[in-house]
């Protein structure tokens, strides 16, 4: 049984979740703790505890343990990327990418401590000082969803330690043994016991403890927009900070002057890479008339190329989908958009067992093609290896059709136009902006966010991460 952490110590919880590997259902991984709200409340107690000596902790005491994390990481990229294909269902090569990043992540922060921000200058008054400087938060709640179940836990907890505050940290129920990982590693970092907790038990029960304690100075979440909401909600009625990150409906566009092959490599990388299950996955291809023809020929007969199986195994490009509800809403998709008139021109089969007939949840990357803006396959996100084709008649309609959505996450143009490109960056309604690159696959050192309904708050990573996980004071000093 994989423990809760909790002030330093690993205690049971009052439940049990099974982690079961999506490739091979037969496959348990572990037993893991379910915390109830009690012990999520004895997690908050110990975090509040652990916050005043921590908040002023030395950027050298915080480097040296971010550092130490971040080393430990990459050294066993190998063993953690392995767990976390094994649980979540990308492949291997992905997932020990994964890894990386998270331990590439660990590293950028222990820098940020060591680089504090402040200015110091005049008042507009005589013989006045003014100094501004940040400091931490409080006591941060973060709340992570199963398709990056190292890198976002990292992008979440490293700038929040960086900075002076405290964690409870409560992970997707599905992929509960990378958390588990990642938090035995912090455990033997150095940190003083309370300041950073791992409470893994259900959404609805440790999740709601965090946006409902008013201990929590500041949630930040990534899901669903659904529980987006419900955050929001949360927070704003008891004034609590919070920083969401939920879905995308994001478009990739091709024009007639692109370059085919590398249109084609960054629509099938971000929209089926991961199975298609990252949300800054490119679902919508919007591809004006002259190319349009060519390009949907071009994607078929790469994605018939495309090796469905195994996660863990080499060779494998697309893993299973993460697990029966996902598979479900990912099939529910791809009949809406073919009952509302799309046609499924490639994939979109669902695979009871993989090559060697291990059963799993194996689903065929999906190209549904004559779609409208209007259907629902071009509004709501799937989160899934499901992509739409949309037809456009030149680049001012593909761009007002790209911005045609809720959501405004990523966006992606394959142009050789350099007028068009820089006409894109520009128009674009999206937080990110990729020219002839997959949308997904990001870096980790720079902001990552979106606009309208895919996001909400200051933006994540890099150096912008500060705007959350610290507050500004302005001190006047009379000389
Ligand atoms: N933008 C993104 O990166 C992601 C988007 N999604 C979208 O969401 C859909 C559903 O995925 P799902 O995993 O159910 O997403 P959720 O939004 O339900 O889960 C995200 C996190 O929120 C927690 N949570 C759930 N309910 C509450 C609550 N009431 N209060 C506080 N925390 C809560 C979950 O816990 P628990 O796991 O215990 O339920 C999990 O840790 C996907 O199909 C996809 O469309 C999903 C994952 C990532
Ligand atoms: O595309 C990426 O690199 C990150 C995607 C992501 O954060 C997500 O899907 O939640």
């Amino acid at each position: 049984m994989f423990k809760n952490l909790i002030n330093g110590e690993w205690l049971d919880g009052h439940g049990v979740a099974r982690n079961i590997n999506p490739s091979d259902t037969r496959d348990l991984i572990g037993e893991y703790a379910q915390a109830d709200a009690a012990q999520a409340e004895l997690a908050i107690t110990a975090a509040t505890a652990a916050f005043p000596a921590w908040s002023l902790s030395t950027p050298q005491q915080r480097f040296d343990i971010l550092d130490a994390v971040g080393t430990e990481i990459l050294a066993r990229r190998a063993e953690l990327g392995d767990l976390l294909a094994r649980e979540e269902g990308k492949t291997l090569p992905e997932a020990i990418g994964e890894v990386v990043r998270a331990g590439n992540i660990f590293k950028f922060f222990a820098g940020e401590a060591l680089r504090p921000g402040g200015e110091s200058l005049p008042s507009v008054r005589p013989g006045v000082g003014v100094e501004v400087t940040r400091e931490a938060v409080g006591v941060v709640g973060l709340i992570t969803p199963w398709n990056f179940p190292i890198a976002i836990p990292a992008w979440k907890i490293a700038p929040a330690l960086a900075w002076g505050n405290c964690v409870v940290f409560k992970p997707a129920e599905l992929v509960p043994g990378s958390a588990w990982a990642l938090a035995e590693i912090l455990s033997r970092s150095g940190l003083p016991a309370g300041v950073f907790n791992l409470v893994m038990g259900r959404g609805s029960v440790v999740g709601e403890k965090l946006l409902n304690d008013p201990r929590i100075a500041a949630v930040s979440f990534t899901g669903s927009v659904a529980t987006g909401q419900k955050v929001a909600a949360a927070c704003t009625a008891r004034m609590a900070k919070f920083q969401l990150e939920m879905g995308g409906k994001n478009p990739m566009v091709v024009l007639d002057d692109a370059d085919l092959g590398v249109a084609v490599n960054a629509a099938v990388n971000s929209g089926f890479f991961s199975t298609g299950q990252r949300c800054t996955a490119s679902s919508r291809l919007i591809v004006t008339e002259g190319i349009h023809d060519r390009f949907v020929a071009a994607m078929v007969e790469k994605m018939q190329a495309l090796k469905v199986d195994d996660a863990r195994k080499a060779g494998t490009d697309i893993g299973p989908v993460v697990d029966a509800n996902q598979l479900g809403q990912d099939l529910d998709y791809i009949g809406i958009a073919q009952a509302d008139g799309g046609r499924l021109v490639q994939g979109g089969q669902r695979l009871e067992h993989n090559a060697d007939g291990a059963p799993g949840f194996y689903l065929t990357p999906a190209l549904i093609t004559d779609t409208t803006p209007d259907m629902r396959i071009n509004r709501e996100e799937v989160f899934g290896p499901v992509v739409s084709v949309l037809r456009a008649r030149d680049f001012e309609h593909a761009l007002a059709l790209a911005n045609d959505t809720p959501f405004g996450l990523a966006a992606g143009i394959a142009t050789t136009s350099l007028k068009h490109a820089t006409h894109f960056k520009r128009h674009s309604q999206a937080g990110m902006v990729m020219v002839n690159l997959p949308t997904a696959g990001v870096d980790y050192h720079v902001p990552f966010g979106g606009r309208k309904g895919s996001s909400y708050g200051p933006r994540e990573q890099g150096r912008h991460a500060a705007e959350f996980y610290t507050t500004v004071k302005t001190a006047y000093t009379q000389a």
